[in-house]
């Protein structure tokens, strides 16, 4: 499965919640790839929490790390990159996302809700009504999500292999036929 990509990023996009830290990392497996989170090299760099970031530094400081990381992952290959739900929302963030495969993790805002309801690290969700927030997040970025190359809709629930094993089979869809010699 390794030669599927030849090495080009999987980069996976999508709301809070659409799982795509969990079917990064087995999509990772599949292609023989290593799996980079961008929350984590955040995190791990920063020595602070999501929630502290945004609550020490504000959220305009957290998409400038999130760009910074975003930037410096696209010079290496054979990586699956989990997104944070926001790196869309950034134009320049198309430039290096555009360097390899954008799948589009979309999943219904009751699933997500269902998913992520009693999670206390995602600092946007940390209000009252976090689900009419996860409709107005979704609302407000689906036209930059809908930029992806593959859009991988998930109406019900499904399990994160039997996820992986979708997007592993609907990429040959969306890369540019070998010209043979
Ligand atoms: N297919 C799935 N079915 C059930 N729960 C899932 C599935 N994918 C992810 N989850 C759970 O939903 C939560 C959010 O998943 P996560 O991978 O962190 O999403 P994201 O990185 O897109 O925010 C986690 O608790 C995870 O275990
Ligand atoms: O949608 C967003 O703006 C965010 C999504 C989070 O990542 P996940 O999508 O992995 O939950 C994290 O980057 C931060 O809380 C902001
Ligand atoms: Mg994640």
């Amino acid at each position: 499965m390794s030669s599927l990509l030849q090495g080009v990023n999987l980069y996976l996009i999508g709301m809070m919640g659409a799982g795509k830290t969990t079917v990064g990392q087995l999509l990772a497996e599949h292609l023989g790839y290593r799996f980079l989170d961008t929350d984590d090299v955040i995190t791990k760099s920063s020595a602070r929490s999501i929630n502290q970031l945004f609550v020490e530094e504000g959220e305009a400081a957290f998409r400038q790390l999130e760009s910074d990381v975003l930037a410096q992952v696209c010079a290496y290959t054979h990586l699956t990159v989990a997104t944070g739900g926001g790196i869309v929302l950034r134009q320049k963030n198309w430039g290096y996302l555009r360097h390899g495969l954008v799948v589009w993790l979309d999943v219904p805002v009751d699933l997500l809700y269902t998913r992520i309801a009693a999670d206390t690290t995602r600092p946007l969700l940390q209000y009252p009504d976090p689900k009419g927030k996860l409709r107005s997040l979704l609302e407000e970025r689906t036209p930059l999500y809908s930029q992806a190359d593959l859009k991988i809709t998930l109406t019900e629930e499904a399990t994160p292999p039997e996820i992986a094993n979708r997007v592993i089979e609907a990429i040959p869809s969306v890369l540019k036929p070998q010209v043979s010699p």
